[in-house]
């Protein structure tokens, strides 16, 4: 029924309006032309993959067997990826690409069961374990001779993983850790692939050795039989039942009766138990959460890549849908042409690239301080962790968010599976609670930002807070800039991380334990955190653009995206910034009528903007946002393959409908 070469005119005219050259600003985006042409040959090598292909959509499938698919399919992409990586196309951008929102989420919508595997067991393995450890358990591991996942979270505790119940207590007389689960609170909950597919685990566990805890400690544990796949004896594993979202990545439960695993089964990198029960202490206890830091920094380029994603379905939907009327006798306009509409989806663009230089910055960041982590420096971590941590949380509320918009911007047609914007809400919405839940990590960067701001003579060893020197009763007059949205931001951030610990102080004044102050101001400092992000991601948005070298014509959109998102955000919290800057009513009027502007520059090239991105047609997986825009055919095309329209009269009717017609008649 889809008319092949057919587009749609409106998206030919789009495309005619563009005023940069957008395969100019897809090489940007790819890190170069040679990036973009080997992210084209991987995608071409996944998709066009006929094994790869499914029969039926996924919607129309079982739970059990969504599981089974998800399976066939990962094991298929990972010999993939090693033969990828056995010709030596590509290193980490493969697993990068086939993991993250990109390519991954194409072919395995609703997420892939040996996920776990790659992004926490082997990462895990890699930074917790000794060499010893890492040349025994590496490459089976890589070869995938053994699929591990890494299980941390219990039933009765996630964020607070000092509280975890599992134990692993020392026998000296054995050289062997005996693992158990005293409790049903203290059985795992959640682990990617823990219910039916991984054979091994990283486990969490509180060390016991000699009579004494030593607090949670990672494991290398068998939880099944290496040929029949069977449960060990003592192991009680299962997978935790249907989700919001996620249905296919096979998150389980795992509970120990007394199991034993040899003594050098503990990843001892960091801490070690020694033959006789000795404890060696680690240089810092928190090198023990390496790899949720790691997650935590890949999240917000996923959460970028999620976004992109559904803006670009929604910019192209809207560009093909016609309603309603602006003028009287006018013909029915593109919805993009209603103002609302451009509110809605493009400051979500801009969103995009920020998160995007956001995302490479943090990257880059975490490369060196890791290496530095491998030297034994640590005075970074605490900074890492900080802007990790927040970036981590705002990236997904707001990708979550944006999501949604982008789903509502399509009417009725994005409440539809088939224009995928319910499930990538599903997978991005997920993002929020796992690897920290966001308040929790907020106030992680909070109590960051609170030390901080106590020694705040002493910031020279810090990138991230400098401006928390600055003097708090600097006024800088309004104009309309992106500079001066940066130090509205700045201000408010730091008169908000002033304000909480003025009040935690003056609690603490009052007789209040320093915790249940802290607890009694955490709104203010979750709000405090939020701003220091917020500012954070415009200003690194401000210096990535100024040091492009790119045509002038790419230029001036980019600083067009980048001026929507300053004034887009500075609008979002008019409230702080007449609380804290010296913006006038006006202002915000000359902010306001700046916006407008920006949504009308853009206008013209949001179509060729979100072609920039250059996602596949299969990668988007949309009825709605088709580079043909050919979108009423293929809702026709989706809605054929329903079950229910294999036949004229289901059977129901004879059973049911048909009875109870005739017992009203
Ligand atoms: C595809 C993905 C699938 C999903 C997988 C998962 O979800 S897996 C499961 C994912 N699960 C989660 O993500 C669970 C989320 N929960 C947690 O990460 C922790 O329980 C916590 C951070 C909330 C508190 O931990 P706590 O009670 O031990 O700590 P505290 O508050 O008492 O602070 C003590 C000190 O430690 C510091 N510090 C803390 N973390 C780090 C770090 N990573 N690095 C460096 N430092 C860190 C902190 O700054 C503070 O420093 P200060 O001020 O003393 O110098
Ligand atoms: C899709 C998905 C996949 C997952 N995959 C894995 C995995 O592979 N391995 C694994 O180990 N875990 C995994 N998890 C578990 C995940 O890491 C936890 O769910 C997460 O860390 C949140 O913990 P929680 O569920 O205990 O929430 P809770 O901590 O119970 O949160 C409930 C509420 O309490 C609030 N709260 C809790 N503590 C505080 C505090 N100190 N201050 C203020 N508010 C607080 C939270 O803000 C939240 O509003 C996964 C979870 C999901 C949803």
């Amino acid at each position: 029924m889809i008319k092949k070469n057919s587009i749609n005119p409106d998206l030919v005219e789009e495309r005619k309006k563009c005023t940069f050259n957008t395969l100019e600003l897809t090489h940007l985006l790819d890190g170069g032309a040679k990036k973009t042409e080997e992210r084209k040959s991987r995608e071409t090598f996944f998709l066009e993959d006929p094994q790869l292909q499914s029969k039926v959509p996924l919607e129309y499938l079982s739970h059990k067997e969504k599981y089974e698919e998800a399976v066939r399919k990962a094991c298929i992409i990972f010999g993939k990826v090693q033969e990828l990586q056995n010709q030596g196309r590509g290193g980490m951008d493969n697993f990068r690409e086939i993991l993250g929102g990109q390519l991954g989420s194409a072919i395995l919508k609703d997420g892939n069961p040996l996920t776990l595997h790659y992004v926490m067991f082997i990462p895990t393995l890699m930074g917790q374990g000794t060499m010893e450890q890492q040349a025994e358990w590496i490459q089976k591991a890589w070869n995938c001779d053994i699929i591990g996942t890494y299980a941390q979270t219990e039933l009765g505790h996630g964020t607070f993983i000092r509280g975890l119940e599992t134990t692993a207590t020392y026998d000296p007389s054995k050289e062997e850790f005996v693992l158990h689960s005293p409790t049903l609170t203290s059985y795992k909950w959640w682990p990617g692939g823990l219910g039916h597919s991984a054979n091994y685990a990283v486990v969490l566990a509180q060390l016991y050795t000699k009579g004494k805890c030593y607090g949670i400690h990672p494991f290398i544990v068998q939880l099944r039989d290496e040929e029949t796949h069977q449960p060990l004896p003592g192991i009680k594993i299962g997978e935790i039942g249907c989700k919001l979202g996620m249905n296919s990545t096979n998150n389980g439960y795992l509970g120990f009766d007394q199991v034993r695993i040899p003594r050098t089964n503990m990843l001892m990198k960091n801490s070690q138990v020694l033959s006789d029960g000795s404890y060696v202490k680690s240089p810092s206890s928190k090198l023990t959460y390496g790899t949720m830091i790691f997650v935590r920094v890949v999240i917000v380029q996923d959460a970028a890549h999620y976004l992109r994603k559904a803006v670009t379905i929604a910019t192209r939907y809207s560009a093909v849908r016609h309603q309603s009327q602006i003028k009287p006798d006018a013909p029915e306009p593109q919805i993009i042409d209603f103002v609302t509409q451009q509110y809605k989806l493009f400051p979500q663009i801009a969103t995009y690239f920020a998160f995007q230089y956001s995302a490479t910055w943090l990257w880059d960041v975490y490369n060196n301080v890791t290496s530095e982590l491998e030297a034994g420096q640590l005075e970074s971590l605490p900074e890492l962790h900080a802007v990790a941590c927040c970036l981590k949380a705002v990236s997904s509320a707001d990708a979550a968010q944006g999501v949604e918009i982008c789903r509502l911007a399509c009417g009725g047609h994005g409440y539809m599976t088939s224009s995928n914007l319910p499930s990538t809400y599903g997978l991005v919405t997920a993002m929020c609670t796992y690897e920290g839940e966001n308040t929790v990590l907020l106030l992680q960067t909070a109590r960051f930002l609170v030390k901080v701001w106590q020694n705040r003579n002493n910031l020279e060893k810090f990138t991230t807070v400098k401006y928390l020197g600055n003097d708090l009763n600097r006024d800088r007059p309004f104009q309309r800039s992106v500079e001066w949205i940066i130090y509205a931001l700045q201000q408010t951030a730091a008169r908000k991380i002033e304000l909480a610990n003025r009040h935690i102080n003056e609690r603490v004044q009052k007789g209040k334990a320093y915790e249940d102050a802290w607890n009694e101001s955490s709104i203010e400092l979750v709000a405090a955190a939020e701003a220091h992000c917020r500012s954070f991601i415009v200003e690194t948005f401000y210096n990535t653009i100024n040091e492009l070298k790119v045509s002038k014509e790419l230029k001036v959109v980019l600083v067009q995206l980048l001026n929507l998102y300053g004034v887009y955000t500075a609008l979002r919290l008019t409230g702080d910034l007449l609380r804290f800057t010296s913006i006038t009513g006006k202002d915000i009027e000359t902010l306001q009528a700046w916006l407008e502007e920006l949504l009308a520059l853009i206008r013209p090239n949001a179509v060729g903007l979100v072609d920039s991105f250059d996602i596949r047609d299969e990668v988007l997986g949309s009825t709605l946002g088709a580079y043909d825009g050919n979108v009423y055919e293929r809702l026709f095309e989706e809605a054929s393959k329903s079950p229910l329209n294999a036949e004229p009269v289901n059977k129901s009717f004879k059973l049911y409908l048909k009875p109870f017609l005739k017992a009203n008649l």
